[in-house]
């Protein structure tokens, strides 16, 4: 008699907590009361579990199309498309966080309960909510000072509870401006280095604003430079780099190629 065909392996459960959003925009306007047109007609497609990093002049509309990306502002003409398309049903997981210059954490609330919050708004019971937490905070090197208050910690570590707090409810998109802008250079560079790791676990989508170039290269896999208002795209650069940002990566003749060409084009769309 033939031997039974083989069981085929099972294939491998996707793991619901990973991946990210392609974002597309289409003809993107914002004008504000008054008359000020920071966006127009701009067009930006954005693949689902991507770096990507926004730079350009001051005022030129970075914040604002981030506000519109979250849906805290609305365009005034033009398209917004999610692919999937999020799920704001309760229980589903957060499709979209953002994290500001300013961490804002509640002063009354401890470091775990800051970042337990949108698990607690969610529902979430508390040993659940404490445990992704926890998680988080261990992640982000804070294990230690779960207990303490904001006002206990320094600017460093309260831009890693703002992240832990943004991860903790897995989002597909996570929206950063500037976070990292007030913090000294190296504290800024640990962060930068903690937030690739948390990408390349969770593989959400993420959009990052920053007026540093190098911060941009080192990173995003494709950096849009902007020119000033109403923003343009004058550079759409895939970075030439290893996927691997490892330190020494800063001194690599590479790198300074890629920032010479974002150097360019933010130059050229200052005088734009
Ligand atoms: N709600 C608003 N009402 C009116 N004008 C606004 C509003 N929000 C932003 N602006 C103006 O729109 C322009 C773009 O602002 P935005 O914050 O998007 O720029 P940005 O590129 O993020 O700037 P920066 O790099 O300095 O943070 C600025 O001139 C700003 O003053």
């Amino acid at each position: 008699m033939a031997p039974p065909p083989p069981v085929p392996a099972p294939s491998p459960t996707p793991d619901p907590g990973r991946g990210g959003v392609r974002v597309q925009l289409s003809g993107l306007r914002r004008t504000f009361p008054g008359g000020l047109t920071v966006l127009d007609g701009m067009d930006l497609d954005v693949a689902a579990g991507s770096f990507v990093a926004l730079v350009g002049p001051s005022g030129c509309g970075k914040s604002t199309l981030l506000r519109v990306v979250a849906g805290l502002d609305r365009p005034d003409a033009g398209t917004l498309t999610f692919s999937p398309p999020l799920d704001h049903t309760p229980g589903a997981r957060t499709p979209i966080a953002y994290v500001f210059q300013d961490a804002h954490l509640l002063p009354w609330r401890s470091v775990l309960d800051n970042v337990a919050l949108p698990l607690e708004l969610a529902g979430v019971p508390t040993p659940e909510r404490h445990a992704s937490a926890q998680a988080l905070l261990k992640e982000v090197g804070l294990g230690d000072a779960t207990s303490r208050y904001p006002a206990q910690l320094s600017g460093g570590m309260r831009m890693r509870v703002s992240l832990a707090r943004a991860l903790v409810t897995r989002p597909r998109l996570l929206l950063l401006d500037e976070p990292f802008a007030a913090l000294d250079e190296l504290t800024r560079n640990r962060l930068d280095d903690q937030l690739l790791a948390l990408w390349k676990e969770l593989g959400m989508t993420v959009l990052f604003v920053t007026h540093s170039l190098s911060e941009a290269a080192y990173l995003a896999e494709r950096v849009l430079v902007l020119s000033r208002r109403p923003a343009r795209v004058m550079l759409d650069r895939h970075l030439v780099l290893p996927p691997e940002r490892l330190p020494a990566l800063r001194a690599d003749p590479g790198f300074a190629r890629e920032m010479g060409l974002l150097l360019q084009a933010l130059e050229q769309g200052e005088a734009a």
